[in-house]
């Protein structure tokens, strides 16, 4: 927990200012039961007026102090708490954005969420409670107990007797109840988790109308969620009633004893009614003290999740500005020497890959589904490091380059483009925030864009729903291509990114692309021969082996793969055409 200590840094002249307050607060409820008693004793006892008015009033102003003080308190406790949330959810955001791969893989997006929202929200209401209660709660408590001393010594034996009774009642809650606030919150990444897997398949759910196993599905993980819950809220609300049963046993005892003081003429009835007066107070302290560490049990197991994430080692991927290198340099070339990659460790997805592709070329990449493609374009953007071998780009190690440089320099158009809510012209431009205009309809018109684009209501100017929801998928491929090329990189990368177009589309994209390369490095990777026909040289991977390399005539001749591909291709093709 130690990385909150920054935000206690950060607020605690305001968080002092408000305890300020609150000690006003606490200590004008601390004198009301003493003034009383004084009234009852010196005032209505001896029937004098002069002594009820004096004291009456002086309590009414000390009520209005601690009113006062209240309403401040409450003001700061409400804006501290905002901005405590405010900074740590940046903050964890800041850090979630700077993770690995890896690191976001090993903790899940759903959980990801959970702990910049949910987990957040449970520390505010911390922060707020904690100056609310777990510092007032105290401070009567103990200013109740030492009244109380001063009161009647011999009475007070009483609260020395059930005070560890209670000690016992509350730490028991904490440690019991701690495991279950844990499970709870997992049992939340699970709901969070079934649901974005439902947003982000919504379609296909519908058209399999799968929707009634989704639900199941839900309901399994939400009654899970609620059931853990419950459990834990059924532990926590037992140990409530305990200490109210321990305090007002106290409570019994003390008007027994006092009943007999008074009629032995040792005590007042006023000290009787103060004393009882400050029980109550010392018992709803105890009540607030038990449910603030029910709030703290709650708000540690979410500290704890947040902090599993801030103390997370620094990726350390990237250098901070690339490393000036001796390699002579070689603009937009690509180089993998003898590259092995595993997810896993023991269970390698790419194997031993040795290849180069020289500035300006075609690289086209064909295989089977899951032969390692995407992975591959991965390594070259570096969300993933090889095990084995390096990757030079521009004749230097990728491991040099510092990750501004590099994301210049390599722009990608991924198999599934996400867009984003905006004006298309916005998306384009998310490529190369101050493009001009006209840059973003040179790009759209080499994408194959502009004319569509132009038709749309407001143009470029057209609005796109949040993942693009109303546009089709060659569409959104081809406003993604746009968007990469606009970067104008040494590498281009696209992974299937025609893969929604038609075949007309596609040659038009390819062609333009060639004419306005300007020595640009393309690496296609693509399940369509025809989109790579034309490439300088293809490689065939399977398995994550390169199983054949060349251009497409040698491929013919040499790859049985490569020319059954594109045998079937072929065939299918002159089967539409029939
Ligand atoms: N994040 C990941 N964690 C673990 N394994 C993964 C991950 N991503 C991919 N894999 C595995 O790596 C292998 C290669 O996947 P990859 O996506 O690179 O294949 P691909 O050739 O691009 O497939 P496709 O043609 O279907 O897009 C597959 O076996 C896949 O299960």
């Amino acid at each position: 927990m130690g990385y909150l200590r920054v935000y206690w840094t950060n607020y605690r002249i305001r968080f002092l200012l408000a305890l300020f307050f609150l000690s006003g607060e606490a200590l004008a409820d601390l004198l009301q039961p003493a003034l009383m008693s004084r009234i009852v004793d010196q005032g209505v006892a001896l029937r004098n007026m002069n002594v009820i008015e004096r004291l009456g009033f002086l309590m009414l102003a000390i009520t209005a102090m601690g009113a006062i003080c209240a309403s401040f308190r409450n003001l700061l406790s409400g804006i501290i708490s905002q901005r405590f949330a405010q900074d740590l959810r940046q903050d964890l955001y800041i850090k979630i954005q700077s993770l690995s791969q890896q690191q976001v893989d090993q903790i899940g997006n759903a959980s990801l969420i959970t702990r910049l929202t949910n987990d957040v929200t449970r520390i505010q209401t911390f922060v707020n409670g904690l100056m609310r209660i777990m510092v007032k709660a105290p401070l009567v408590g103990i200013g109740s107990l030492m009244m109380a001393i001063h009161l009647n010594a011999r009475l007070s034996l009483v609260l020395l007797g059930i005070a560890p009774i209670i000690a016992a009642i509350i730490f028991l809650n904490m440690k019991i109840t701690y495991p279950y606030f844990h499970k709870v919150q997992t049992a939340l990444d699970s709901v969070n988790r079934a649901m974005q897997n439902f947003l982000a398949g919504v379609r296909v759910i519908k058209v399999f109308n799968r929707s009634d196993f989704e639900q199941r599905h839900f309901r399994k993980y939400n009654k899970d969620f609620s059931d853990k819950a419950a459990a834990a809220t059924k532990i926590s609300s037992l140990f409530g009633p305990l200490v109210n049963l321990t305090v007002n046993a106290g409570i019994i005892a003390i008007l027994w004893f006092g009943a007999i003081g008074v009629h032995q003429g040792s005590m007042e009835v006023g000290s009787i009614i103060a004393f009882t007066n400050y029980m109550t107070q010392l018992l709803f302290a105890i009540m607030m003290v038990n449910h603030a560490f029910t709030m703290m049990v709650r708000a540690r197991a979410s500290s704890e999740r947040i902090g599993e994430v801030m103390n997370l080692p620094p990726a350390k991927r990237f250098t901070a500005q690339s490393k000036p290198t001796d390699a002579p340099p070689c603009q937009g070339t690509l180089l993998f020497d003898h590259v092995t990659f595993a997810y896993q460790e023991g269970l390698p997805v790419l194997h031993d890959l040795t290849f180069r592709v020289n500035r300006g070329e075609t690289l086209g990449i064909i295989g089977p589904v899951a032969s390692g493609k995407t992975t591959l374009t991965r390594l070259i953007l570096r969300l993933y490091d090889p095990v084995k071998g390096t990757i030079r780009f521009n004749g230097q190690d990728l491991t040099t380059f510092g990750e501004d440089d590099l994301r210049k320099k390599i722009a990608i158009v991924p198999q599934h483009s996400l867009l984003f809510s905006g004006s298309v012209s916005d998306n384009i431009r998310w490529g190369s925030e101050g493009a001009s205009d006209k840059a973003v309809r040179e790009a759209a018109e080499i994408a194959d864009a502009d004319a569509f684009i132009r038709k749309l209501p407001g143009g470029y100017h057209a609005r796109v729903g949040q993942a693009g929801v109303n546009l089709s998928g060659g569409q959104k491929q081809r406003i993604a291509i746009a968007r990469a090329l606009i970067r104008n990189p040494d590498l281009l990368i696209l992974d299937d990114a025609t893969s929604a177009v038609d075949a007309r589309t596609d040659k038009t994209i390819r062609s333009r692309l060639k004419n306005g390369q300007n020595q640009m490095t393309c690496l296609l990777i693509s399940q369509k021969a025809s989109t790579l026909k034309d490439a300088d040289q293809i490689i065939v991977l399977n398995q994550g082996r390169i199983e054949a390399v060349g251009d497409h005539q040698r491929l013919m001749a040499c790859s049985s793969f490569y020319h059954s591909v594109c045998e079937q291709q072929l065939e299918e093709k002159e089967a539409t055409e029939e």
